[in-house]
């Protein structure tokens, strides 16, 4: 670690009212993995997008290999220095395969045969971060799970063909990838600094942090208010420097179920054994990420082979297809599953609406000056609890939860455990899908998927990653 790989000093960005970044420095050295945590809207994406160059800050300094960057800094000249970034909101054209996506950051695939050199350099980078991928470089972005959209995105960032890589950034690469392949990750990501590439990770999920990282900064409002090496954190001391309130991580009391039967659903693709929740339980939803748990929310919200006793609410975790309403507003996001119970006389009460929106905004802490401004003003992890406080706001009995906590903050995520936990006292059920073994803690009880099929029901007192690792790969239903 000789050199700077690229450093700001000074940079500050406002976006309106809200000062998102107030002079912030930093600095990563040549093959370091720099950790970056901080609350959702501290300003971890908008410094990326600074540090990508598709941002011009209002003020600050650049320099790369130790010189300062006297040119103007733009897109194509983070490129053309080797620096590359997958965002939280994945980038890759939809209607494009897998291998085009990979020609349209390296534009020196052309030619005759160009095609077959992009497949095979995304079918090498795939194989050697994520063996058994399931990706064909000729799949369309589409067609692919979000999971295996934000696979194909990290292995097209350690392409290389004629320029060097310099720095990679990373912002909530595994928010989609179950316990397997988030751990093939962060092997690799020690393998890409031991060749002398600079990485930044961007995690929630402070375990991997931890591990990986060789150096943390943490970020809040708008600023660095720590920087260390990564052993000199613990758990709490990184919780606290992120100006969370470290809680001890405890199971749920065992609770006794209620008799009464909300949804039974027998899944489309495999095998014979159901699903069943009743009144007030917390169900998971677990194994490898895209054996059919989403299929299965799907199904039930569709009512398809599925007994319902109730009204349903849906909490998107890809909240960029199906989640956010990219048009509207922030607090109309929060009120169009409730616009029923708002109607009065022929029309939606409007200062009923007002109401309703800010009440939620301030019981999810969503970082905004005003509920009016354009859901996407808000950052990823503050748009997922847009999505929270839509279904939590409406009058639905079950609500059915896609890995939800995508990008989620640690501090917001205990508020919202805690809340989900007293919506389930009052009898709401929950259906959740989860890539969070930990999370499967707040369970009463949870289903494993395999290829389709529910092959394991586990109790409370099972759910440990052990015995859901285990029953993700035994070969027979349990
Ligand atoms: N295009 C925009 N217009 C208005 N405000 C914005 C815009 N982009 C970001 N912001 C605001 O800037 C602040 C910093 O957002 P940023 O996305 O950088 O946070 P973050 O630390 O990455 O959060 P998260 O962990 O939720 O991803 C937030 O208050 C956000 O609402």
């Amino acid at each position: 670690m000789s050199s700077h790989a690229i450093r700001l000093d000074g940079v500050e960005k406002s976006f309106g009212a809200v000062r998102a970044l107030a002079g912030v420095d930093l600095t990563v050295a040549a093959g370091e993995c720099l950790g970056l945590v901080g609350h959702n809207g501290a300003g971890k994406s908008t410094l990326m997008h600074v540090l990508s160059g598709n941002l011009t800050p209002s003020a600050g300094t650049l320099s790369i290999g130790g010189a300062p960057y006297s040119g103007s800094w733009t897109a194509a000249a983070a490129q053309a220095e080797g620096v590359r970034c997958v965002f939280q909101e994945l980038s890759l054209c939809p209607n494009l395969t897998v291998a085009e996506n990979v020609r349209i950051v390296h534009r020196s695939l052309k030619g005759l045969g160009w095609k077959n050199r992009a497949r095979a350099l995304i079918r090498q980078k795939l194989d050697e971060i994520f063996p058994n991928h399931g990706i064909s470089p000729d799949d369309e972005i589409a067609d692919l799970a979000i999971g295996q959209r934000q696979m194909a995105e990290i292995a097209r960032a350690f392409t290389v063909t004629d320029g060097a890589l310099r720095l990679v950034i990373l912002d909530e690469p595994t928010s989609s990838l179950d316990a397997v392949t988030a751990q093939q990750l962060l092997a690799y990501v020690k393998t890409e600094t031991a060749r002398g590439t600079s990485i930044i990770l961007i995690s929630h999920l402070l375990g991997e942090i931890l591990s990986t990282a060789d150096r943390i900064v943490v970020m809040k409002d708008g600023k660095t208010v720590a920087d260390r090496k990564a052993a000199d954190f613990t758990r709490n001391s990184l919780v606290a420097a992120m100006g969370s309130e470290a809680r001890e991580h405890r199971r749920g009391e065992a609770r006794k179920a209620s008799e009464e039967v909300m949804v039974r659903a027998q899944p489309r693709s495999g095998g014979t054994a159901s699903l069943e929740a009743r009144k007030g339980e917390i169900i998971g939803l677990t194994g490898l990420a895209g054996h059919g748990q989403t299929r299965m929310l799907l199904q039930i919200y569709e009512r398809r082979q599925a007994e319902v006793t109730g009204k349903l609410a849906f909490i998107a975790g890809d909240r960029q297809s199906d989640g956010v309403f990219n048009l509207w507003s922030i607090g109309r996001n929060i009120t169009t599953r409730s616009l029923s119970a708002l109607r009065k006389g022929g029309f939606i009460d409007l200062a009923a609406e007002e109401r309703l929106a800010e009440e939620w905004k301030v019981r999810m802490a969503i970082r905004t000056p005003d509920v009016d401004n354009n859901i996407l003003t808000l950052s990823g992890g503050n748009q997922q609890k847009a999505l929270f406080a839509r279904a939590l706001a409406s009058d639905a009995a079950i609500i059915l939860m896609d890995d939800p906590m995508r990008g989620v903050d640690i501090g917001t995520k205990q508020e919202v455990y805690a809340m989900i936990r007293a919506e389930a006292e009052k009898g709401r059920t929950f259906i959740w899908y989860t890539t969070e073994i930990e999370e499967l803690t707040h369970c009463d009880r949870a289903y494993v998927f395999r290829n389709g099929a529910i092959v394991a029901s586990l109790g409370s007192d099972e759910l440990t990653e052990e015995k859901v690792l285990q029953a993700s790969f035994a070969e027979h239903a349990a």
